[in-house]
């Protein structure tokens, strides 16, 4: 049975007062609840608070990028040996707004995805068609070229441990999230897809949805067998709609 995931990416929003807050107020929440793995990815800058303010929890530590390079005159990076010596743990690579505004590749991703598995950090990668290509009835095509980039490059085992984040351009931040039938369609094309390298990575593969998840679309979500949790933006940076969401995944694992 796999252990859902649902994690916290505040990209660019945030304050200490904030981090402060919202951490408190999901400690205050999510103690007692057991069933999901919980991580929060805030910006850089407030990642030691974050460590700090978690502690004793059952809260994880993420980051939403890291560098290829591992030292040197890289100037503005940050890298993996760095968020680990933070404490950091899931670490979000390849997310669309990466792609889109710092023209990432799937080859650069993939060398993000190795160096966070050589580090010991886990990879949250993040892959998913735009609009365009959902219309044009390319999202498997897209979603299995992100994916092979890793496949072929590191082998499936480099998904031992790994989380996939399946994020459709469309519907992130825009309030239209895919429907659970949609999504679950998805999600099994994906592990069915890792499942032919290898079954016992893609049965073991924590896949989850990303996209304009709340606290009223989570429940039906998370029903679906093969979404494992959610990566969730907007929502994360309310302590009430975060909490209702891990709940709700938390929820569905005991049921399932
Ligand atoms: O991009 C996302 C998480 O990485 C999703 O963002 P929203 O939940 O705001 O749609």
């Amino acid at each position: 049975m796999r252990h859902p995931l649902v994690m916290g990416n505040w990209k660019l929003n945030g304050s200490k007062h904030m981090t402060a807050e919202l951490i408190a107020g999901l400690r205050n929440a999510l103690s007692g609840v057991d069933g999901c793995d919980v991580a929060i990815a805030p910006p850089v800058m407030y990642l030691e608070q974050a460590h700090q303010a978690i502690a004793g929890s059952h809260i994880a530590l993420g980051a939403q990028n890291v560098d290829v390079n591992l030292s040197g005159a890289f100037t503005g990076e940050v890298s993996a040996e760095m968020l680990r010596d933070i404490g950091a743990r899931y670490i979000i690579i390849g997310h669309s707004e990466r792609r889109t505004y710092h023209k990432e590749s799937d080859e650069l991703v993939a060398k993000k995805f190795a160096i966070l598995k050589d580090a010991g950090l886990i990879p949250v990668l993040c892959i998913g068609e735009t609009e365009a290509e959902n219309e044009a009835g390319k999202t498997e095509e897209v979603c299995s070229r992100q994916i092979d980039a890793v496949l072929n490059t590191l082998g499936a085992g480099a998904f031992n441990g790994a989380v996939i984040a399946y994020e459709p351009v469309w519907a992130i931040g825009t309030g239209k999230s895919a429907t659970p039938a949609q999504a679950q369609a998805v999600h099994k094309f994906i592990r069915d897809h890792v499942a032919k390298k290898d079954a016992a990575v893609a049965q073991q593969l924590i896949l989850q949805y990303g996209g304009s998840v709340n606290d009223k679309n989570a429940a039906e979500l998370f029903a679906q067998p093969d979404i494992d949790g959610a990566l969730v933006g907007g929502a994360s940076l309310k302590a009430d709609a975060f909490t209702a969401i891990v709940k709700a995944a938390a929820q569905a694992k005991n049921a399932g």
